[in-house]
């Protein structure tokens, strides 16, 4: 089983979220993607944060694919950091192998989240890329870091056999949407 795990916000949930799933499930050869709905992110301030249940049945209303999974995990698990996550599922489910989906803005601040060098040594990472953050993360300190590596966006379907360290950048359509213009739109900061 390949199996990407996508974590994120979600407040709202938007079209965005689902073309990154699709992107990975189709481009890596996935099986599933589970979209992880944090109670909280570590580094947001929570005021504006919908309630987790209310961003759940967003996320499955939007999500509607037979291969993306809504999940409270990180709620039931007790973990807000994606390294203790990550590591939780590792141990839970020995023959799956997991890979890490997030977007091009989170590549870009990686290197602020907690044991970051740890999350790229558990498993193998793709970043989808964003409007207006694919240079700025490409050149971030976490990219720079990782540089050696990054594998050839062609090599797509071979990053969840990989041994980690291992990365993708994966450029094709891309989608301007974003939960803060969604929350300004309906008058919600
Ligand atoms: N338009 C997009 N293109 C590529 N990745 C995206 C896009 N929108 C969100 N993502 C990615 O989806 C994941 C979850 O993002 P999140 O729920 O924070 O949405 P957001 O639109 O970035 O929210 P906010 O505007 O509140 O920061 C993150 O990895 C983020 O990088
Ligand atoms: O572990 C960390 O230090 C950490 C710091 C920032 C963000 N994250 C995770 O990154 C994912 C994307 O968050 P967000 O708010 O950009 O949607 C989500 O699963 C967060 O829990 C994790």
């Amino acid at each position: 089983m390949r199996i990407g795990l996508f974590g994120g916000s979600f407040n709202p949930p938007h079209d965005a979220h689902r073309l990154v799933a699709l992107t990975a499930l189709k481009r890596l050869g996935l099986d599933a993607v589970w979209w992880l709905v944090t109670p909280g992110n570590p580094l947001k301030a929570q005021g504006g944060l919908a309630p987790l249940a209310e961003r759940m049945t967003a996320a499955r209303r939007l999500a509607a694919h037979p291969a993306i999974h809504v999940t409270d995990i990180e709620a039931g698990l007790g973990t807000r950091f994606t390294f203790d996550t990550i590591a939780a599922l590792r141990a839970r489910c020995p023959g799956v192998r997991f890979v890490w989906i997030m977007g091009a803005d989170n590549l870009a601040q990686f290197h602020r989240w907690q044991n970051w060098r740890g999350i790229a040594s558990l498993l193998p990472i793709a970043v989808v890329d964003r409007p207006g953050t694919g240079l700025r993360a490409a050149a971030g300190v976490a990219a720079t870091a990782l540089a050696r590596y990054r594998m050839n966006e062609t090599d797509g379907l071979l990053l969840p056999f990989a041994r980690p360290p291992a990365w993708i950048f994966l450029h094709g359509l891309k989608s301007p949407l974003s939960s803060t213009a969604i929350r300004a739109l309906n008058g919600n900061h």
